[in-house]
This record gives C-alpha cells, structure tokens and sequence, in this order.
C-alpha cells in the first residue's frame, strides 16, 4: 500500500475548506482536522468564563486547562469542549465575531499548532485552516491555497446559516467575513497567507464535486 500523505488546505471564510477536506479525508480514509471548530471551541469558552478577549496571558492560560477533542461522526466531525458537545454552538454568530481576536494571540497559536502537530503525526490527514501549509504542517506532500470571491462566499455562508436558522443578512455577513479576513491576515502570528509550494484553487465558478475531484486528482499524482 502506498504512504499516506499530509494534505494541508488553508484559505479564507467560507471558501469550501471543511467542505471538501471532508469529502477528500473519506474517499482517502484519512483523517479530517477542523483547525477552525478548535479555534472556535476556545473562543466559546472564553466568551462563556467573561474573560479580557484582548489579554494573550488570560486565554493562554484558559486554553492550558482545556480539553478539545474532534470526533468523527456521520456528518463530519463533532467538536467536544471539556467533554460538552459544543458542535453547533461554535458556529454562532456570538462566537465568529470573537474568533480572530483570539486567534491572534501567540499563547494561543502556540499551543494549537502543537495539538494539531501531535494528531495529524504519522497518519494520512486532511487538514484545514489558516496556517496549515506555512506552520502546522509546513512538510505536507499536498497543500491547497482554496479562495472564491467574497460575494460568493457571503452567499455560500448565508445558505448554511438558512439551514442553521441563523437569519444573517446577506450584506452583513459579507461584511463579517471581510473583516475576518482581514484580522487573519494582518495578524503578526502565523497570518493567514498561501505557502509558496501551496497550489492556488479558486472555487468561485466549481461545483463541490468538482473542488473536491481537483483535489483527489492532485493527491493521486503525489501518491504515485
Ligand atoms: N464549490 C462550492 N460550490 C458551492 N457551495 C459550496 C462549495 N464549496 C462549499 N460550499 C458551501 O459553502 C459553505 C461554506 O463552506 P465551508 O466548507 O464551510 O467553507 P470553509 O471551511 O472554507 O469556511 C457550505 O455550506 C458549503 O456547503
Ligand atoms: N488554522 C487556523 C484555523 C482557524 N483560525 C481562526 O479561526 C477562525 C474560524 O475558522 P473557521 O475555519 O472555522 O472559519 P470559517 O471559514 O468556517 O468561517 C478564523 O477566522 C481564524 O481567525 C486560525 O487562526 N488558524
């Protein structure tokens, strides 16, 4: 049988990342890691103990008393938060406003690429995020910088948070997700930036079958 692989996909909001890890992770057998839902989990329980949001020292410190834990499930993965299933929680709007803010912080960032390190270690892994081909995975056979337009995005997330009943205007959640972007990427640790090695894929006119064959397409050829 043929070496597993380390498949990293990073990108802006709602481009298709988990999307299409997850459809890849399964045809593969791998495992999918959503860096994103632990990034959210901690903003959650941040929000949740009403801590100093801006202080790197308080939530480094939060996060050194936190057990998250990704599980796989039919529909993808279940995200646990101190042993809670906080799966759609972290999805709120309460917690994606948050979530930059604390990511940026280096106590933070620290600690989450080490767990991510340690569960992706000697496995076939698709994971995705913001830093995954630049930090977290900088070896991966394969990396994906995946983007669409910012319209298409806003549009994409506004149809899930329909499903969700989460009612979002379509104006503001592209405001949103125009500022997260910009956070993550003006960031001083580990912004949300293509690798050099990474290949560039825009999903703004595919179809998610067709973003996820490029993918598999890709994999075959570093697997030969
Ligand atoms: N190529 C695509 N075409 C249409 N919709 C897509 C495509 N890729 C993803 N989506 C949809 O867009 C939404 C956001 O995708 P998601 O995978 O959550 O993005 P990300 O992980 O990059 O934030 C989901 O509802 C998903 O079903
Ligand atoms: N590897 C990662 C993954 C996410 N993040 C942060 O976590 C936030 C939420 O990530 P996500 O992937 O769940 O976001 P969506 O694209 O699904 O909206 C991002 O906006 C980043 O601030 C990060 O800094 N590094």
């Amino acid at each position: 049988m043929t070496k597993p692989i380390q498949i990293a996909i990073d990108g802006p909001a709602a481009a298709g990342k988990s999307t299409i890890a997850k459809i890849v992770a399964e045809k593969l057998g791998y495992i999918y890691i959503d860096t994103g839902a632990m990034y959210r989990a901690i903003t959650l329980k941040a929000l949740q103990e009403g801590l100093n949001l801006a202080s790197n020292e308080e939530v480094g410190e939060l996060l050194k008393n936190t057990v998250i834990d990704l599980q796989p499930s039919e529909n993808g993965q279940l995200v646990f938060l101190d042993q809670k299933n906080v799966t759609e929680d972290i999805r709120s709007q309460y917690v994606t406003k948050a979530v930059s803010e604390i990511a940026a912080h280096e106590a933070v960032r620290e600690q989450m690429v080490h767990l991510q390190q340690q569960l992706a270690h000697g496995r076939g892994v698709v994971m995705d995020g913001r830093d995954i081909g630049t930090h977290v995975l900088p070896d991966a056979a394969l990396k994906i910088f995946m983007s669409a337009s910012v319209e298409e995005r806003a549009r994409r997330r506004f149809e899930e948070n329909k499903k969700r009943n989460i009612d979002t205007p379509l104006e503001e959640l592209q405001k949103e997700i125009a500022e997260r972007d910009k956070l993550d990427s003006e960031r001083e640790f580990a912004p949300l930036r293509k690798a050099e090695d990474a290949i560039f894929l825009d999903t703004t006119a595919l179809t998610i079958e067709e973003a996820a064959l490029a993918i598999l397409k890709l994999t075959a050829e570093r697997l030969k």
